[in-house]
């Protein structure tokens, strides 16, 4: 059992559509669950979802925010709209975004800034692709990754989430073994410790994200530093990601009978 409820959180990137939104919403609606869940749709389903959600305890999020507040920016969507309806994080920095839309460790530190002053949890997403894996540069990117986008946050008792997502890992069914995904995640608890202090270090969720599938998540979710799991492609079966929940939900701490 986990000293706090595992997060458990769904990004359906470019997928999904109207349907998937009401079979999600259907198979999800009735459950509570102990464990923390979260949706990131694309954006024009958010409102929907936020309303659709209204009774249940899960989150709704967005995948990307903006950098700027406001302005002559087309096509960006910033962090004060995205709380105004109804989103409780967004996710910074995924890879696809980095690697597609070229952002960078200075965006994620400015959106990381935004989402903050807009009350948005961050889930700052990091990992080294395939390459520097090889070449044995995971702690050398995760290092600048996690200083760059964070050096000088000051979290000021909001919620931070990191995910650690393996490039080489997404989409491609060959997820990290329970054992490495532990030991990179134990190393980013140590250099979160360095930049925000031990203390609020250990209150960041860190994530994995990777070929997550029902099979493997009950045995990542054991490491003792894998505070939760970020889904792509198993998300958009609402009843797969169902099951991921309800393993989930097995390590969430037991609530007192009231
Ligand atoms: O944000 C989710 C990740 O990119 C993982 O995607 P995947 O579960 O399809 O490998």
């Amino acid at each position: 059992m986990k000293q706090r409820a595992p997060l458990v959180v769904a990004n359906w990137k470019l997928n999904g559509g109207t349907d998937l939104m009401c079979a999600s919403v259907a198979s999800f609606v009735k459950k509570r669950f102990k464990a923390a869940i979260g949706i990131a749709p694309p954006y024009v389903y958010i409102s929907d979802m936020v309303s659709f959600l209204r009774n249940s305890n899960i989150m709704v999020g967005s995948q990307n925010v903006s950098k700027f507040a406001s302005g002559a920016f087309t096509g960006e969507t910033s962090a004060q709209m995205l709380k105004e309806v109804g989103c409780g994080f967004c996710l910074i920095g995924h890879s696809e975004r980095r690697q597609v839309f070229l952002e960078n460790d200075a965006s994620c530190h400015t959106k990381i800034e935004r989402a903050l002053a807009a009350g948005l949890m961050p889930i700052l997403c990091v990992g080294e692709n395939s390459q520097q894996h090889e070449l044995g540069l995971t702690h050398d990117i995760l290092y600048r990754q996690l200083h760059q986008a964070l050096d000088g946050v000051s979290l000021q008792g909001q919620r931070l989430c990191i995910a650690y997502e393996p490039v080489w890992a997404i989409g491609t069914g060959k997820a990290a073994s329970a054992a490495q995904v532990q030991e990179v995640h134990e190393y980013i608890r140590q250099e979160l410790g360095a930049i925000l202090g031990a203390g609020v270090a250990g209150q960041v969720d860190i994530l994995y994200g990777g070929s997550v599938k029902k099979d493997n998540a009950a045995e990542l979710l054991a490491m003792p530093n894998v505070d939760g799991l970020l889904v792509g492609g198993a998300s958009l079966d609402p009843d797969h990601f169902a099951e991921i929940c309800a393993i989930a939900n097995e390590l969430a701490p037991h609530q007192e009978a009231q």
